[in-house]
């Protein structure tokens, strides 16, 4: 099964960094040049998944290329910059974006990036939170740069699609927000912020 999850978001909120880190576990200062188009990359998951993963520019001028991708793919990785306002202001419209572009079933996840950068915090914590609830998606703060909550967040879409592919009738859903507060506790995730 080929999974195809495209990282959404305003340029330079770190989608390229995102799957740098998540790919090669790593973090590569510094600043990418705007993906032109489409930018593509195939990393594994720890589920043995083959992810196909496509990082979306976040440029205006190339969302009429993106927008034929949305339709294929199967989850969307939402993200914006946690010392960016603008960012977070945009995150509606690139969901009604994605309504009206993406397959209805969907797993979209919103992340907060550069959650390490909190003396330049601009949006806190719980209006990220309360924005995902508002559209019912599981929100997690990431940081591309010391790789916090990134595994979590791959594997917490991948497993949401696995359960998804095989779901038998009588086996209880796979629920991806308490699957995402139970790995939190574990990795004591939340004292970094
Ligand atoms: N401190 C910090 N910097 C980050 C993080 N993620 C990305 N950056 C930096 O933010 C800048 C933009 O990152 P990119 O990964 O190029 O962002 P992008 O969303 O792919 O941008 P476009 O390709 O233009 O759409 C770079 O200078 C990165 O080094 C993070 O988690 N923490």
């Amino acid at each position: 099964v080929l999974l195809q999850t495209i990282l959404v978001g305003d340029s330079g909120v770190g989608k390229t960094s995102l799957l740098v880190q998540f790919d090669q576990g790593k973090f590569i200062p510094g600043s990418f040049s705007a993906t032109v188009g489409i930018g593509f990359t195939v990393g594994t998951v720890p589920i043995s998944f083959l992810f196909q993963i496509w990082d979306t520019a976040g440029q205006e001028r190339f969302r009429s290329v993106t927008h034929a991708y949305y339709r294929d793919a199967h989850a969307l990785l939402l993200l914006y910059d946690i010392t960016s306002k603008s960012s977070f202001d945009n995150i509606r419209a690139w969901l009604t974006e994605i309504h009206e572009y993406a397959q209805s079933d969907v797993v979209i996840m919103l992340l907060g990036n550069k959650a390490d950068m909190s003396s330049e915090r601009a949006i806190r914590r719980d209006e990220g939170e309360r924005l995902a609830r508002e559209y019912s998606v599981p929100f997690m703060e990431t940081s591309a740069k010391t790789g916090v909550n990134v595994e979590l967040a791959f594997t917490a879409v991948a497993k949401e699609l696995k359960h998804r592919a095989v779901q038998h009738p009588n086996e209880p859903k796979f629920q991806i927000h308490e699957y995402i507060e139970a790995q939190k506790e574990k990795s004591g995730c939340c004292s970094y912020f």
